[in-house]
């Protein structure tokens, strides 16, 4: 189709439903960015970007001169994009397939139904437990459950469904304890599982090169809605990972608001209660 057309169809006077379509592609646009933002999926599309400009550059203004270089881009470099975005996008098709089975799911109760004092006790016990285990230097990855259920990735691990308390997680990462490997899950007020694997992050490139407890924290968060807390072993440094995206050296109460932000905790019941 050329300019003209395309314009003519885009302008409100001449069809009514020009504005709808363009505000249905901005929208869609927004969000995919949304997802993406601040992932390795950005790299990628700016590569992908570079390419396709090439090809479209070779096509319109080389194609006669330049045969060879048009002939590779056309059989080959053009299909093996078409069948590389759904591998390389993995994480993000899946993680913007979720949120919109998120959005229309009304049935979901979040946090595993806790309510605000529960969860309020929880970010407090989750923020002074890694504290405790930052200062020891002992590794910890705790994962939080928001909507999307981990019950595939607790089922892989030990199930304990006990309350949370902080000398039960510092207990758990004990050096050498039976359950101290991989990660906890917590859902709610509740310790769902120790001992889980999680899906690890392609991405290691970050303030340094991240080790798999950091590739771990960060593929959770990147295949579902949850969120990761994460103490390192070797610094001591406590991060969040949500929605793939990483905030490191943390200190109690940087953590503390940022978890409450997330949870949607107001921290002035923390003052009332
Ligand atoms: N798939 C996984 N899921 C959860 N935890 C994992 C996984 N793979 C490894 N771990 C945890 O990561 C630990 C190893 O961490 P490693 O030193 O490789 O990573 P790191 O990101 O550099 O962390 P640190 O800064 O604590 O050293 C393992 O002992 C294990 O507890």
């Amino acid at each position: 189709m050329d300019f003209a057309r395309l314009w003519s169809r885009l302008n409100p006077l001449t069809s009514p439903f020009a504005l709808l379509d363009i505000l249905i592609v901005a929208v869609f646009f927004y969000w995919i960015f949304g997802i993406i933002r601040g992932t390795r999926a950005v790299q990628l599309l700016r590569g992908m970007g570079v390419v396709l400009m090439a090809a479209f550059v070779v096509g319109t203004v080389a194609n006669d001169r330049l045969s060879t270089l048009s002939w590779l881009l056309n059989n080959i470099i053009n299909p093996a994009l078409i069948v590389g975005v759904p591998i390389l996008f993995q994480p993000e098709l899946r993680r913007a397939l979720e949120s919109l089975g998120r959005s229309s799911n009304l049935i979901t109760r979040p946090f595993g139904g806790a309510n605000r004092s529960e969860l309020l006790e929880t970010i407090t016990v989750i923020c002074r437990a890694t504290a405790q285990l930052s200062q020891q230097g002992v590794g910890a990855l705790i994962v939080i459950e928001r909507t999307t259920q981990l019950q595939e990735y607790a089922d892989r691990g030990v199930i304990l469904d006990s309350r949370i308390s902080a000398p039960l997680l510092l207990n758990i990462f004990y050096p050498n304890s039976p359950l101290h490997d991989m990660a906890v899950i917590v859902r709610g007020s509740r310790i769902l599982a120790a001992n889980v694997v999680m899906p690890l992050s392609e991405d290691v490139i970050g303030p340094r090169r991240y080790g798999t407890r950091h590739r771990a924290a960060k593929g959770i968060s990147e295949q579902t809605d949850a969120i990761s807390v994460v103490v390192s072993e070797e610094t001591g440094a406590i991060s969040l990972v949500n929605d793939g995206r990483m905030a490191s050296y943390l200190n109690e109460s940087r953590l503390r608001t940022m978890l409450a932000g997330l949870l949607r905790v107001p921290l002035e019941d923390e003052k009332k209660s």
